[in-house]
């Protein structure tokens, strides 16, 4: 008998859509004299992060947004590093930036985010976007967990009513993700799990969705996934042999719908970025 194996949430068919949708809303915002602008602030020589801010400036170019990148040294102070900080405040051309994360450990991260013009937060982590989110209002989400929502809309993965497990309490993806999924608009119930947790598989066999964003290889295994479950790989760890998700390869076997890695929630979290990023020219104007 043919296995049933998960179907797949495709981030980068889904990005694709999303790309070719942004452009159109670009040409009009460009017909009213508006130019997006997307900076980036990467500190250091990390090669995965590197990567990421090339593929948003790729991005950029394909959607028709005007990138503007500032790769500053590993060892910068946090006076020169908010100073720069300061310049795209200042800079009209930047009507949205980011400070790609994980800063150096000798750089603090908290007051770097909180120095960003809120009205140019194209990520969402700045502590007044943060504070909309709980608050229910409009402003920038958090570009993963977003994408991981419109992700499974666009698979028709039922949201409301799900139990939601979510496996890491991170400030860029599970924190946020369970105050996002408890919206009234989405009215999951969210299990927010971490290293703390007594039993983590109970806790993942009794969800509809799995989200993993632990950063452990193969931390959630087949025998804890509930049959027919959709579950989302959001780890990503560097090892000899390449790539490694949270997620081990079986799940595929158990689970309704995966959201692998790669090819996933990655790709998802780009292209909220610039949806983020036209949407914040879309209210400027609106105001
Ligand atoms: N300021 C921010 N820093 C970080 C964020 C963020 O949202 N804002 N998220 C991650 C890194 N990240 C974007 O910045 C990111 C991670 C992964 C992917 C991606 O497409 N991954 C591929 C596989 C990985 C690879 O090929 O190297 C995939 O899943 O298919 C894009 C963006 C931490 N920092």
């Amino acid at each position: 008998m043919a296995r049933v194996t998960a179907t797949i949430l495709d981030g980068k068919s889904t990005r694709d859509a999303i790309f070719s949708d942004l452009r159109t809303r670009v040409a009009a915002l460009a017909e009213r004299g508006v130019t997006p602008g997307l900076g980036t602030v990467l500190v250091g020589d990390d090669p995965g992060s590197h990567a990421y801010v090339r593929g948003k400036h790729r991005a950029c170019e394909k959607v028709g947004i005007t990138s503007i990148r500032r790769d500053l040294p590993a060892d910068i102070s946090q006076a020169d590093l908010e100073a720069v900080i300061d310049e795209l405040n200042a800079d009209p051309a930047c009507t949205g930036y980011i400070v790609q994360l994980p800063l150096p450990s000798h750089l603090d991260e908290g007051a770097v985010l909180e120095r960003i013009d809120p009205a140019k937060d194209a990520d969402g982590l700045h502590p007044v976007s943060l504070g909309r989110l709980v608050l229910g209002e409009t402003g920038p989400l958090p570009c993963t967990p977003r994408g991981i929502v419109e992700l499974l809309r666009r698979f028709e993965v039922p949201i409301a009513g799900a139990n939601v497990t979510v496996v890491g309490r991170g400030v860029t993806v599970g924190r946020p993700l369970g105050l996002l999924l408890t919206r009234r608009s989405e009215n999951a119930t969210v299990t927010l799990c971490h290293t703390g947790t007594k039993d983590l598989a109970a806790e993942v066999s009794r969800a509809d969705i799995v989200v993993a964003a632990a950063g452990k290889v193969g931390l959630i295994t087949p025998e804890m996934v509930k049959p027919g479950a959709a579950v989302l790989d959001v780890g990503i760890t560097r090892t000899e042999d390449g790539l490694a998700g949270d997620v081990a390869a079986g799940v595929r076997e158990v689970a309704g719908h995966l959201a692998p890695m790669p090819g996933g929630v990655g790709p998802m979290t780009v292209a909220m970025l610039l949806t983020n990023t036209v949407e914040a020219a879309e209210r400027s104007l609106a105001a």
